[in-house]
């Protein structure tokens, strides 16, 4: 995975307020005995105009944390807001129209209609909700993620690096008010990798958009103006300009000091120091 981030001027311009915001955010899956406190009453501001990784701990609160930010999951208390707009409590349909129009993806599987060019799928939200896109806008996304020459080409005929760019221009293309970026660089080898987080970072310095990026990889949160530290469904630590080493000193905080995870005891008990175990993939317990 990309480890080196390259010299790059974070942040251009100060942060101009709060692109969205957390206040005693708590989500807790199943119930009774079984209850798992995924987040524990979290507050956090995203900074518009800024690139902000989350990191953690296998388990400790990031996806769900993501998908509670961008609506895509209900809380189980406390308040999220996306700008002025506070969305806990909005309706399904409000919230589907709330992330159609303001809030663009991206995800480690790329997600591309295999039948649809290059153009096609970067377009496709937009088309799906009946807007135009502003061709000059969408230009200047292509031009910048270099995907001109490649507009035609299906998504079987391109490289995983091509495909990962695509899936940020289509995240990019309605001019999103927020970015979420959930493992962006983690199907992609290390030079693949490092394209899509240079772009990331070109849309937040260039662009002026805001990007909130999860990752277990501390090379590409090297790339972002902050680092939020997750342990145990809170906000535990921040890093302000982060470097690769530092952010991996960081996590090494989180394991011990090993470098390999502490282990649950066999009495399934989080003991300090420990890390929670999360739910067998595939098998997690439905609230
Ligand atoms: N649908 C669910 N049902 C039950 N528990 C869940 C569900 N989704 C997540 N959890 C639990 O909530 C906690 C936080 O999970 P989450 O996926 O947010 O962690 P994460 O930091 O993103 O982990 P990873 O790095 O492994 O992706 C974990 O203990 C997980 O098992």
């Amino acid at each position: 995975m990309p480890t080196a981030a390259p010299e790059h001027a974070r942040g251009h311009a100060e942060a101009d307020g709060i692109a969205a915001r957390a206040r005693g955010l708590t989500k807790a899956y199943g119930s009774g005995e079984t209850t798992v406190l995924a987040l524990d009453a979290v507050d956090v501001d995203i900074a518009r105009g800024r690139f902000t990784a989350v990191m953690g701990p296998s388990g400790s609160g990031k996806s769900t944390l993501m998908h509670c930010l961008a609506g895509l999951d209900t809380v189980s208390a406390g308040q999220v807001w996306l700008g002025d707009t506070e969305i806990t409590g909005l309706k399904e349909r409000e919230l589907t129209r709330l992330r159609r129009d303001r809030i663009g993806f991206m995800f480690q599987s790329f997600n591309l209609i295999p039948t649809l060019n290059a153009a096609e799928n970067i377009t496709l939200p937009m088309d799906i909700a009946g807007q135009k896109p502003d061709q000059k806008w969408l230009d200047e996304v292509i031009d910048t993620l270099g995907l001109r020459a490649r507009l035609r080409h299906r998504p079987s005929q391109l490289s995983g690096g091509q495909q990962q760019r695509v899936a940020c221009a289509r995240a990019l293309a309605s001019r999103p008010e927020l970015i979420f970026a959930d493992e962006p660089t983690g199907n992609l080898d290390s030079r693949a990798g490092l394209e899509v987080l240079g772009f990331l970072r070109q849309a937040v310095d260039n662009l002026g958009q805001t990007v909130v990026m999860v990752t277990h990889d501390p090379g590409a949160a090297g790339h972002s103006d902050l680092v939020l530290f997750l342990a145990d469904g809170r906000i535990v630590d921040e890093m302000q300009r982060p470097t690769a080493e530092a952010v991996l000193e960081r996590m090494r905080l989180f394991t011990g000091g090993t470098g390999t995870p502490v282990q649950v005891r066999p009495d399934g008990d989080a003991h300090p120091g420990t890390i929670p175990e999360k739910s067998p993939e595939g098998s997690p317990d439905k609230d």
